[in-house]
């Protein structure tokens, strides 16, 4: 039945993302192509963000709905991915615990002040929804406008956002962050937690407001041994997932140079795990599944060096992760870590196509 507004024009229903190839995927059921979308899709890649971007500086432009929105639904317009990424940034919400950080063009997170001690520990505030009314509006607003296109909501894990806090800046080797974990294991702790608490209301603000899926960046969890991974990280990323759970949407999770940490990063509590360039799929879920845990649907994994090649080398690279995702429960395209700034947006437009072509399911 039609169902008619007071204008007398026929209503037609919302398409929702529920039935959208990425949350299939990510939920493992059948899907009509492999969905495909990118880490960092938004940014300076592209020349419409730089244009929009110019004279705010990167913590502004994530406070402002109409920045956000617009940014958000760039790469969606250019390349029709199959999943809008919430335009942020993981120390966004750091501003609201009490912290102060900016973000250095072509270097990243840095702050003056970077926390050593119980006293830098304690002035980690929570957040709540009232911090961050302009986050729900943006969201809210990209939602209806996205119509069946899902949103994936984000935020940093408790290591990532610790590495930042602690050593002041993007970091190699953690030193400072790894010297306060075997050295003031329960000021590490302490710190840990309040991050978890960080990261669990920015998450809930967004899917609150309508994000359709999670991801929680611990990009630089590679950095650890397994046994320090287990032992300071993952119960803190394990309360965050845990918190998630009751909203029903699938929790994903990512790190670059995971290898070694799949297994525990998958028990930790994620739905779908995300895998960098240098494990193949089917190689990721047999680590996943090591443990006698469940196979999951995965996450990736181009390397983005590879987007400076010629299409000869990215198209048989695509069929292999096409042919080795086929190993797990489900597959979402992406890179196996952000779009460089550099890339060529022609090139990723080209491989949304081709991915969404390539996978199709074609009826008999
Ligand atoms: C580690 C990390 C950060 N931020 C993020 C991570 C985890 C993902 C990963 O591993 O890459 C996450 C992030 N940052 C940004 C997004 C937006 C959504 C998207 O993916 O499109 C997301 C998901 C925007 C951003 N975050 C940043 C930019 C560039 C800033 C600008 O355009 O001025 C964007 C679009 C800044 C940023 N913020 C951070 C770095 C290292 C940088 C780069 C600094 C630089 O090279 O200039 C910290």
């Amino acid at each position: 039945m039609t169902a008619w507004d007071h204008r007398c024009v026929p209503v037609t229903p919302l398409s929702t993302p529920d039935r959208s190839a990425y949350l299939l995927a990510a939920r493992g059921e059948p899907v009509p192509h492999t969905p495909v979308w990118f880490m960092r899709q938004a940014g300076r890649a592209l020349p419409e963000y730089r244009a929009v971007r110019e004279g705010t500086t990167m913590l502004e432009s994530c406070m402002r709905p109409d920045l956000v929105v617009e940014i958000t639904l760039q790469p969606v317009r250019r390349y029709g991915v199959d999943a809008a990424i919430f335009f942020s940034d993981i120390v966004t919400p750091l501003q609201f615990a009490g912290y102060d950080i900016e973000i250095k063009p072509g270097i990243g997170p840095v702050s003056a002040d970077p926390i050593r001690d119980a006293v830098g520990v304690a002035a980690v505030r929570p957040v709540t929804a009232a911090d961050v009314p302009f986050t729900t509006e943006a969201i809210q607003q990209l939602v209806s406008e996205l119509g069946g296109t899902p949103l994936i909501g984000f935020a940093g894990a408790p290591f990532t956002l610790a590495s930042y806090l602690v050593e002041g800046g993007p970091s190699k080797d953690f030193a400072k962050t790894k010297a306060m974990m075997h050295g003031q294991p329960d000021l590490w702790h302490a710190l840990a937690d309040r991050l978890a608490d960080v990261a669990i209301a920015f998450l809930s603000v967004q899917v609150e407001a309508g994000a359709s899926a999670i991801q929680l960046f611990d990009s630089w969890a590679g950095g650890l041994s397994p046994r320090d991974y287990e032992r300071f990280v993952q119960p803190h990323s394990a309360k965050v997932f845990e918190a998630m759970k009751e909203y029903g949407v699938p929790r994903v999770h990512f790190g670059v140079n995971t290898g070694e940490l799949l297994g525990l990063m998958s028990e930790a509590g994620a739905d779908v795990v995300g895998v960098d360039w240098r494990v193949p799929l089917d190689e990721a879920v047999r680590r996943i599944t090591a443990a006698g845990g469940a196979p999951k649907p995965v996450q990736g994994n181009l390397d983005p060096a590879l987007l400076f090649t010629g299409w000869e080398t990215i198209e048989p690279e695509i069929d292999r992760i096409l042919a080795e995702g086929k190993a797990a429960p489900g597959h979402i395209f992406n890179l196996g870590h952000g779009v460089p700034p550099n890339a060529d947006p022609e090139v990723l437009r080209r491989i949304t196509q081709y991915v969404q072509t390539k996978s199709a399911h074609v009826p008999a």
